[in-house]
């Protein structure tokens, strides 16, 4: 049977590498699928790399670091083949980001109204009244009492946590078929962190997106995804069911990572950090790995 579709997979991350100027790697090789609906969780520890995929894919990387090899496929267009503002222009339409920090994300000087609506205005051509009806629908959506007052007032006229809902809203508001979180219950406050979370899994489920969910918390990762891609280096240690992940851990620094996890071991409170000889050893597999990576490049 013949698809209409070039890919069945929403997004598809085939051997990416990206490098700083002087060469050296930060992302090695990663590949990931996400299909249409699912959660992949991409978790480590500081340094993995993991919001570093999330900017590749959105576009987003600082100028000094580049794509140097892989491919980035979103809804079957390579992201990677296009100039510039395509991409721009594509990644827009098709994908929104919840960032980390919902303070920085959002634009102090500005109302919250305008800032929902004008992207839904400007990338996606609604109308203006139609793009308000959404921001309202949204807002109440994510439990915002009053959403018109909140719409007339400033980011710093509101919590932290009403701020994360205003991102979430404004994420979710143009239907995109991709969402990037970028630990987006970091900077809350534990209660606050349980609702957003639950929100998030909430309107990802009502409305099938797929969802890129960045974390270091193995926690977090059993209660959003069905996937998770577990990252050392910027290198995949696992990519794996999260269930199998849980049940049955292959690679020594998942199991590590799940060990070390407060809330997963907090009615036996055997936690551990990860062993520094574990992590030694990982650095040194990863050295020759580049080691190897690199004379191939030379020859
Ligand atoms: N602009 C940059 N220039 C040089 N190195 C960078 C730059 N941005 C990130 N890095 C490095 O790339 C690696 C991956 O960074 P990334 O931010 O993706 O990590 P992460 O897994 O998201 O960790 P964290 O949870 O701390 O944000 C890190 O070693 C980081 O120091």
């Amino acid at each position: 049977m013949t698809s209409t579709h070039p890919t069945a997979q929403t997004l598809d991350i085939i051997k990416l590498n990206v490098r700083l100027a002087n060469g050296r790697r930060l992302l090695r090789d990663v590949s990931l699928t996400l299909k249409p609906g699912e959660v992949r969780a991409l978790v480590g520890e500081s340094g993995a790399g993991k919001s570093m995929i999330g900017k590749a894919v959105l576009g987003i990387l600082p100028n000094n670091l580049d794509i140097s090899e892989g491919e980035i496929i979103l809804e079957g267009a390579h992201l990677n083949a296009m100039t510039p503002s395509t991409r721009r222009k594509t990644v827009a339409k098709m994908s929104s980001l919840i960032p980390q920090d919902p303070l920085t994300a959002l634009n102090p000087v500005r109302k919250i109204g305008p800032q929902i609506t004008d992207p839904l205005i400007r990338i996606h051509g609604w109308s203006a009244d139609r793009a308000m009806k959404r921001a309202r629908d949204l807002l109440d959506r994510v439990h915002i009492r009053a959403p018109e007052r909140v719409m007339a007032s400033y980011p710093h006229e509101l919590s932290g946590g009403m701020r994360q809902r205003i991102l979430i809203a404004a994420a979710f508001a143009p239907s995109p078929r991709l969402i990037v979180a970028d630990e987006p219950t970091t900077a809350l406050d534990v209660t606050v962190q349980k609702q957003i979370l639950k929100l998030i899994r909430e309107l990802q489920r009502e409305t099938g997106t797929a969802v890129l969910f960045v974390t270091h918390d193995m926690g977090v990762v059993a209660k959003i995804s069905q996937q998770v891609t577990v990252l050392f280096a910027g290198r995949v240690m696992e990519d794996a069911p999260t269930q199998q992940v849980f049940e049955a851990p292959s690679h020594p620094y998942t199991q590590a990572l799940i060990k070390a996890t407060p809330t997963l071991n907090a009615v036996t409170k055997s936690f551990s950090p990860v062993p520094a000889e574990l992590i030694a050893e990982l650095h040194s597999d990863i050295a020759k790995i580049d080691a190897a990576y690199d004379a191939g490049d030379r020859a």
